[in-house]
């Protein structure tokens, strides 16, 4: 019998240092990986790292040591490569959209920058996009002011989608959203891992999201790496303190079972 191979790692850092300009160190020594198809989970208390962690695996800040890695090297001077394989999502629907463009410019833009695609093939994959997101075709033609919140964020993952990335590395993507809302979009995300294979790197703050989208699960405290596994490792069975505090601070319905496990528990 003949097992398949391990998927290799496509997006990590290794001994990842950052600080921001005469301040303290923000981030030390953060290592991890995620390989093809996971989702993994970013979690950690206000002020751990976890956006300017997105913002270093984004190319956006230099780490003062260490590494990002793609697909296993170091991604020094491969920018391009990195765009065509890791899209963001960030958390406001509302300012990471140009009020001044139309959708169909909006979704559009990662295949002019990256030269996917120009003419009717960009209009067909903008509008492939929308459709693979909920949104109808005619949403190519209006503006961002035009859509709800949700849709809006519909609008962003489209964009993130629309050349076939690898990775979607989403910062808080529905934490700006009322809760029916945040459940369709965390559904649409599920969806895309399964149909699109995916990869997912998640910032979340929502234990109830983290489960839902991500089988392993990295904590940060203080801009260090206190405690990673399965999901359901580090989250049933939390070892480190902030990890605990994280759990225990979960809000619990009366008589609700005690913690995140699944989807059908959010
Ligand atoms: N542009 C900046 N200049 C200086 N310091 C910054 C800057 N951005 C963030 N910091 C500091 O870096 C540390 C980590 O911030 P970061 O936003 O990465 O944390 P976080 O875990 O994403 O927090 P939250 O969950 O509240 O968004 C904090 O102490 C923050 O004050």
């Amino acid at each position: 019998m003949t097992s398949s191979p391990p998927s290799p790692p496509i997006l990590g850092v290794r001994d990842l240092g950052f600080a921001y300009r005469r301040g303290p160190a923000v981030l030390s020594e953060v290592s991890f990986e995620v390989t093809a198809g996971r989702g993994l989970a970013l979690v950690g208390e206000s002020g751990a790292g976890k956006t300017t962690l997105v913002r270093l695996m984004l190319g956006l800040l230099r780490p003062r040591t260490g590494q990002v890695l793609l697909d296993g090297l170091p991604l020094r001077g491969r920018m391009r490569a990195l765009r065509h394989a890791v899209q963001p999502v960030f958390q406001d629907p509302y300012s990471s959209l140009d009020p001044r463009r139309r959708v169909e410019r909006i979704v559009g833009e990662p295949l002019r920058s990256l030269g996917v695609a120009r003419g009717a093939t960009a209009t067909a994959m903008v509008e492939e996009a929308l459709r693979t997101v909920g949104l109808p075709p005619d949403a190519a033609r209006r503006y961002p002011h035009e859509f709800s919140g949700g849709q809006r964020q519909r609008i962003a993952i489209a964009r993130a989608i629309a050349a076939s990335p690898r990775v979607l590395l989403a910062d808080e993507p529905v934490s700006a959203l009322d809760t029916a809302t945040r459940l369709r979009l965390l559904d649409l995300l599920a969806d895309l891992r399964e149909s699109r294979r995916l990869t997912v790197v998640l910032v979340s703050h929502d234990l109830a999201v983290v489960a839902a989208l991500c089988e392993e699960t990295v904590v940060l405290d203080r801009g260090r790496v206190v405690e990673r596994g399965t999901t359901a490792e580090v989250l049933g069975s939390p070892r480190h303190p902030c990890t605990r505090r994280l759990v225990a601070a979960v809000p619990r319905l009366p008589g609700a079972a005690n913690r995140p496990q699944t989807r059908s528990d959010l």
